[in-house]
């Protein structure tokens, strides 16, 4: 029996067999050639065959799951299809005479030394993604291309074992028979784990080297929840795991069972718990009958996969759309948040070497009137079909909130000026995202009537840690005082004015964390529509009064081990 320690990327549990993906590999020995033009030929349809390939993917990725999904494809295609890099390696084919996959892997590295040398996160992150396009072409070239990686492994249970899973690799593989992936590198927002979690199976990632130690064929118990696989178990291993298998179970059909149902503490707190919601797919799952109301409608994706910006009509189609699906039930709309870790071609934004810091978001939106006011007359229109509320993110003063304020109702008397039915009252709330937010907070609240807590940049912000750098990933804990001590600030100088809050961050649906938003009063708990059932069931379990004394205790604390032992010990009396 052998145990290997991973992080834990996507939950849940999985028994299978192992299959050791290994790659093709990169060809290091120089070839002369006596035709530099045939062998761009050969570079250059294989080139072809790759984007197309990736455009095919995109499509399948955006029709099975959404836009976020379809964007990592689309991601890659942009490399693939960058014709200066690929300019350069055809030079290199034309003047030195040397093969391409030569010249590729001539020009992949020196662009990783550039990338290397570069102080910028960003720039660093698509290092990985260059690669990848790199490894990709030049198996196409090789005629390696499109095979799935497990299709000569027997059997059907069985569980990918992998350097690294190129997007691509993720899509190929044989959903019917994959049980499990585990990989030596990747952090828990890596691709592979957003895939993971979006086939259902569990991902453990980033456990070192270990491939030298997996055979072919190994009996395999993997722990996505824990980071934890375990090779060739011994009886009472593989008993232990299959009790926990079946535990994780029954407690899924609890989960099942309070979908539908209002949340209610033992002590009889109501909490909401609303859906987050933000492409195609999202759309056209979205059921109200399983939830409390959509916490946090992205509109991004409406302005992804575009070649220009949408337009007001194309909007207010989907706005509506989406809160008829609603019914009576709130879909809170948040405005624009583009820039950061999101671009957009059309928009032609500066290249920015701090992007979270820079040009995103209700700036953009404020110094761009037209496109604003073209996304703020598409919502307050649908508001005229269901409850309706709209949110602007990133804000860090009220200067900002009462322009973007001033922005709406501008918004309306251009409506008036042409006579088309609105929604005049419809309710405004902000993001509460930035430490600037949660300190102005009581200030704010004068003017909203909700604050939606966007945990996943309050907690990139409040502990200065990039939420897409690996390197930093031990520093991104949604379990910093830091965060929850702010995340108490802004629910009291909340409820002092008589405003509602909400989450709508991952840490929303984070079990451990429930109990602790129960005590402090969170009016609304944004999740993905698969934790709904989760997150009613933990909330029935909490009595917010016993909790609220712990909870001061714990904040008081000052130590995050200390903190997050005493939140794992109050999950565990849950039974949890
Ligand atoms: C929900 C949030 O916003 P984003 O869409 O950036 O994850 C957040 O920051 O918590």
């Amino acid at each position: 029996m052998k145990v290997i320690k991973g992080l834990a990327g996507a939950s849940g549990y999985a028994a299978g067999h192992a299959v050791v993906f290994s790659r093709t590999v990169i060809p290091t020995d120089k070839k002369k050639i006596e035709d530099p033009e045939a062998e761009i030929t050969a570079l250059e349809s294989a080139r072809s065959r790759y984007v197309r390939s990736l455009g095919l993917l995109a499509e399948r990725a955006r029709r099975e799951h959404g836009e976020q999904e379809a964007a990592i494809f689309e991601a890659y295609r942009e490399i693939a299809s960058d014709d200066v890099f690929f300019d350069e390696i055809k030079e290199k084919i034309r003047t030195e005479r040397v093969d391409a996959s030569w010249a590729i892997e001539q020009k992949r590295s020196e662009t990783e030394s550039v990338l290397d040398g570069l102080d910028d996160p960003y720039l660093k992150t698509r290092k990985d993604d260059i690669n990848n396009v790199c490894r990709e072409v030049t198996a196409e070239l090789q005629g390696a291309g499109a095979a799935d990686p497990i299709a000569e492994a027997g059997g059907d249970d069985l569980i990918v074992f992998a350097e690294d899973l190129t997007p691509a690799d993720t899509v190929r593989l044989d959903r019917a028979r994959l049980k499990g992936m585990v990989t030596e590198k990747g952090g828990v927002t890596s691709h592979t784990v957003i895939l993971a979690k979006l086939l259902g199976i569990p991902a453990i990632v980033g456990t070192g080297p270990m491939l030298s130690e997996v055979q072919n064929g190994d009996e395999v118990l993997a722990d996505g929840g824990s980071g934890t696989v375990v090779l060739s178990p011994d009886a009472a291993g593989r008993q232990g795991f299959l009790a926990k298998q079946k535990k994780a179970g029954l407690r899924e059909s609890l989960y099942a069972e309070c979908r539908a149902k209002p949340a209610r503490t033992r002590d009889g707190f109501s909490v909401r718990v609303d859906v987050n919601s933000g492409d195609k797919e999202s759309i056209e799952t979205f059921n109200a009958d399983e939830c409390d109301g959509v916490g946090l409608f992205r509109t991004e994706f409406l302005y992804m996969g575009q070649k220009d910006y949408p337009s007001e009509e194309f909007q207010f189609e989907v706005y509506r759309g989406m809160a008829e699906k609603a019914g009576g039930k709130e879909l809170i709309i948040r405005t624009l948040d583009i820039g950061g870790d999101k671009q957009l071609d059309y928009m032609d934004l500066p290249k920015e070497s701090n992007p979270f810091l820079g040009f995103r978001a209700i700036r953009i939106c404020l110094s761009r009137p037209e496109l604003f006011q073209t996304q703020l007359r598409a919502i307050l229109r649908a508001g005229v079909y269901g409850n309706v509320k709209i949110m602007f993110p990133m804000i860090v003063n009220l200067e900002e909130l009462l322009q973007a304020k001033s922005q709406l109702e501008a918004a309306k008397r251009e409506l008036d000026g042409r006579q088309i039915a609105y929604r005049r009252d419809i309710p405004v709330g902000i993001m509460v995202e930035t430490p600037a937010a949660v300190l102005l907070s009581d200030i704010l609240a004068k003017h909203v009537s909700f604050f939606s807590i966007g945990s996943n940049d309050l907690i990139q912000y409040t502990t200065a840690t990039d939420r897409m750098n690996e390197k930093v990933q031990y520093l991104y804990d949604s379990c910093n005082l830091s965060v929850l001590r702010s995340i108490r600030m802004v629910c009291r100088n909340a409820h002092a004015n008589g405003v509602q809050v909400g989450i709508c961050g991952e840490t929303a649906s984070e079990p451990r964390l429930i109990p602790l938003w129960c005590a402090l009063g969170v009016d609304e708990l944004s999740v993905a529509p698969p934790l709904v059932g989760r997150t009613k069931y933990i909330v029935g379990q909490v009595s917010k009064k016993e909790m609220e004394e712990r909870t001061e205790k714990l904040l008081a604390s000052g130590s995050i081990p200390e903190a997050k032992q005493e939140l794992s010990g109050i999950l565990g009396e849950l039974g949890l």
